[in-house]
């Protein structure tokens, strides 16, 4: 179950963004999601969005395995240059499998595995994330409507599923480098991630 908890002003190096915090319970454990938004997002117009899953080593840390920072910057630059747009911001760090595990898989990658092999080798599917938390933040905000910042279809049908109408696909080819060539083929190759157009 998700709840509203509360809303207030966060400034950043992109403009000024409302963060509006949500509570997940789940199993008995809490999980808090944030959504930053700027401009009015419950009018008509489609908004431009990114559902963005936490990764503290990129988003954070500035690690350069993946594209994970690079891409967050370019969503909240781009709804900023927009003056309109949501970053859904939630906490499924690892694709789902969690921090520690994620530094497991890591590990597994420093020997030679790839992203996928890594996680399964840990016992886990390759992407474990379930975007239905999305659905009940999005009502509460009044977004039916989205261009949507990604290169990853599943998230484009999981949004379509909710019955949030996703108007067009915005590519976010960021933060490509020497050290997440193989993660990003692995994305395009075993993930279905689209990096070609
Ligand atoms: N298990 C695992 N998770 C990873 C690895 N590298 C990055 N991640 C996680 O992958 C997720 C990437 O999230 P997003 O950038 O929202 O999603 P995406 O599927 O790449 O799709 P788009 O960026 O929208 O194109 C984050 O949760 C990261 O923590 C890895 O090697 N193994
Ligand atoms: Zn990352």
């Amino acid at each position: 179950m998700i709840t509203y908890v509360e809303t207030c002003q966060l400034p950043t190096q992109f403009g000024v963004f409302e963060m509006h915090g949500f509570s997940e319970s789940v199993n008995g454990q809490t999980k808090e999601h944030v959504v930053l938004t700027m401009g009015a997002v419950n009018t008509p117009e489609p908004v431009l969005a990114r559902v963005h899953s936490e990764c503290l080593t990129g988003d954070g840390l500035f690690s350069l395995r993946c594209d994970c920072g690079p891409q967050l910057e370019g969503a909240m630059a781009a709804i900023a240059e927009a003056g309109r747009g949501a970053l859904f911001y939630l906490r499924q760090e690892g694709r789902g499998i969690g921090l520690m595990n994620k530094i497991r898989a890591y590990h597994l990658q420093d020997g030679g595995a790839d992203t996928v092999e890594a996680n399964e080798a840990l016992g886990f599917g390759a992407d474990l994330r379930d975007y239905a938390i999305v659905e009940p933040m999005a009502s509460h905000l009044g977004i039916t409507q989205v261009r949507l910042l990604t290169n990853n279809p599943r998230k484009i049908d999981a949004l379509s599923g909710m019955g949030i109408e996703v108007v067009a696909r915005v590519p976010l080819k960021k933060g490509h480098n020497r050290h997440n060539e193989r993660y990003l083929a692995t994305k395009g190759d075993r993930l279905g991630h689209l990096f070609n157009d």
